[in-house]
């Protein structure tokens, strides 16, 4: 049938019709309000240990890129802060605008930024496959980081020159050795409430922790993901892959708890 997409016909406010949680309680993303946060001092601090960490390919699966990773152990792992286990990274990418500073998922007081990266990581002490987890309400655990414009980011160069590799959907590449300790800001301070997958299936399996710092990244790096098709190379319509990120939600009574004051 009709895939979802971000276009007129099958965009965010007509995912419902064949994924009616999008009305549900625990939806993202959400517009963060700073001084609607609760600040709790018993919140430890993420610990994110991407030493062994490696990826594997680089993917354009139609609606964003990602790079995934070798999750049959606990070498890349994110812990503590608000989560009870650990959690195992499976795979990151971005949702970005057209232009300027739109693009964000996340967005503070109403702050949009240029981009957002996800990175998706699942509850293997708790369930025996990433696909249970990605359904189960402890699931998943994807750390959000801002992208501002500004100067250029060494550590991003690595993916924007292999995205020409990735250019059409379904398209999938080797991309070994990338450890994404580098796109983190300096700042582990974060917010953390629970939500959902931004995109269908739009399982409500996420606790959210969204970086207070973004990163930063220069306009000509933002531009070549935006050299990336939503289209397959045997389509005639040729549609650049922009404005791929959902608006924020409903906050339905959830409180946004802040690791800092
Ligand atoms: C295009 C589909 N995007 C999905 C694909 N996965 C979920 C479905 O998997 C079932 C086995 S996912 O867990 O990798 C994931 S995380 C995010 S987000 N933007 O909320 O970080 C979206 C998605
Ligand atoms: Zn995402």
């Amino acid at each position: 049938g009709r895939h979802w997409g971000y276009g007129e016909e099958n965009g965010p406010d007509a995912w419902h019709k064949n994924y009616p949680i999008a009305h549900g309680n625990r939806q993202s993303p959400i517009d963060i309000v700073p001084e609607d946060t609760v600040y709790d001092a018993s919140l430890p601090p993420i610990f994110v240990s991407y030493d062994h960490c490696n990826s594997i390919n680089i993917c354009n699966n139609g609606h964003s890129v990602t790079v995934e990773f070798d999750d049959t152990d606990d070498k890349t792992v994110i812990r503590a802060g608000p989560l009870d286990n650990a959690y195992r990274l499976k795979q990151f990418h971005f949702h970005w605008g057209g232009k300027g500073s739109q693009g964000s998922e996340h967005t503070v007081r109403g702050k949009t930024y240029a981009s957002e990266l996800h990175l998706v990581h699942w509850n293997a002490d708790k369930y025996k496959t990433f696909g249970e987890a990605a359904a189960a309400p402890d699931g998943l655990a994807v750390l959000g980081v801002f992208l501002e414009i500004g100067d250029e980011h060494r550590g991003l160069h690595k993916i924007t020159d292999a995205l020409y590799m990735v250019k059409f959907k379904g398209r999938v590449a080797d991309f070994k050795g990338f450890n994404p300790k580098c796109l983190l800001p300096n700042s582990l301070h974060f917010w953390t409430y629970p939500g959902s997958l931004t995109t269908p299936p739009l399982h409500e399996s996420v606790t959210w922790i969204v970086l207070k710092e973004p990163i930063i990244v220069s306009e000509k790096q933002m531009g070549k993901f935006r050299m990336l098709l939503f289209s397959g190379e045997e389509e005639e319509s040729r549609k650049c892959m922009e404005n791929n990120f959902r608006p924020p939600q409903p906050l339905k009574g959830r409180k946004v708890l802040a690791s800092f004051d």
